[in-house]
């Protein structure tokens, strides 16, 4: 039975919400992609190089790798993933055409996207249809014009009814307001790399909160996990009716730059509690400006999910910093890396706790697992720097 339902919420289009209960660290949905590319920048360099199906890192020289038979554009890590993946020939012939081209990189990733979407028109219709039901206005700005003429030469031979520049603004905007980017493990705090991009039938419906209430985590690389699979987990308990919300970028980010990447890359201006409240630091002039050093220290937390703090934290709390709780809580502590801590799922939990460790949050950026004494030491040390 599914952990969420997709349910219409006045200004902010659908929405998913719990259908059940959630527990804190649960996985609420794992999902694989409809539809993934792989970033230009990633495809350009010699190493390491990514399968086009799954983007796992292939390695250089393993008898396993599978090229496609008839283009240098592509590699399979597996047998599984060279017969799963959308790869003719004419995608094939699209893809040499575009890395032959002298175009900028993001534009070929962006036409990577395009080869990959007016392929599903004829390799899947019926997931072209839910791609076309995805978020994304209508209007076609000046990036869709300038590409539309690419990509029409790219899919000319191809046996498609309409490349209209309609439809290509079109997908562009779903792109643009749907996708999750596959990062590289992060061996450096701080240094991330895209190396592929994702869109996702169900993951798609998630709004974004500046506190959200759940986090996604991949896998990537992982040898026993499905390489380009998402996974919502809970940050804490989840009421069925409640709205269950994303933070499309790093909890860290401060209002300025969140508000422009909302507006920007969203088009939307987002009213949530955190925003509305960092919104009169800046009108009252209180000098909190917002730098990720302060967004780790502000005062304790009203937000709905930190309903089973102890009473004692709440009497630290600094009116002005109602949501600092979250940021001890859910922050990874790691320097420069700007994850979120969630409570790891139920089941592993028990295994954890059977073996005797007593490490209960995970992070989803640099997989950093925190023991519950160590958040309790956290929470000391902010509560001194409160006093
Ligand atoms: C990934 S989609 C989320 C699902 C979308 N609401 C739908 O109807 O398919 C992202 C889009 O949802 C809307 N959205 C997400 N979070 C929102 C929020 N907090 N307030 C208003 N609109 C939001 C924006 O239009 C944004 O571009």
């Amino acid at each position: 039975m599914a952990m969420v339902k997709v349910v219409e919420v006045g200004g902010r289009g659908r929405a998913m919400v719990a259908a059940v209960p959630i527990a804190a660290g649960q996985v609420l949905l794992a999902e694989s992609p409809l539809l993934l590319y792989i970033d230009a920048s990633a495809a350009a360099s010699p190493s390491p190089a990514f399968c086009d199906h799954c983007s796992r890192t292939l390695p250089s020289l393993s008898p396993s790798i599978i090229p496609c038979p008839s283009c240098s554009q592509a590699a399979f890590c597996s047998s599984a993933c060279a017969s799963a993946a959308s790869h003719p020939p004419h995608v094939c012939q699209a893809l040499r055409k575009l890395q032959s081209s002298a175009i900028d990189l993001h534009s070929q990733t962006q036409l990577r996207f395009l080869i990959a979407a007016y392929n599903l028109v004829l390799a899947a219709p019926s997931l072209f249809q839910q791609l076309l039901q995805m978020e994304g206005s209508s209007v076609i700005d000046s990036h869709a014009v300038f590409l539309h003429p690419f990509i029409q030469e790219l899919v000319k031979s191809w046996p498609l009814q309409n490349v209209s520049v309609q439809l290509t603004g079109a997908l562009l905007q779903k792109d643009n307001r749907n996708a999750f980017a596959i990062m590289a493990p992060s061996s450096e705090p701080g240094v991330r790399r895209v190396r592929a991009y994702a869109l996702y039938s169900q993951a798609s419906f998630f709004n974004h909160d500046c506190l959200p209430n759940a986090c996604r985590f991949d896998y990537v690389d992982d040898p026993d996990k499905p390489n380009s699979s998402i996974f919502i987990r809970a940050l804490h308990d989840i009421s069925p009716g409640n709205e269950v919300c994303l933070s499309y970028f790093p909890i860290n980010w401060n209002l300025a730059e969140r508000r422009n990447r909302l507006l920007q890359d969203y088009g939307f201006e987002c009213t949530c509690e955190r925003c509305v409240v960092e919104d009169q630091w800046d009108d009252e002039g209180e000098g909190h400006c917002n730098t990720e050093e302060e967004d780790l220290h502000l005062g304790h937390s009203e937000h709905k999910g930190d309903e089973e703090m102890d009473d004692d934290d709440s009497e630290n709390a600094a009116d002005d910093f109602p949501h600092a709780m979250f940021f001890v809580k859910h922050l990874c502590p790691v320097e420069d890396c700007g994850g979120t801590m969630a409570p790891i799922p139920p089941e592993q939990l028990v295994e954890e706790l059977g073996s005797g460790c007593s490490r209960s949050m995970e992070c989803n950026m640099c997989g950093y697992l925190r023991t519950n004494e160590e958040f309790l030491q956290d929470l000391e040390e902010h509560k001194g720097m409160e006093t």
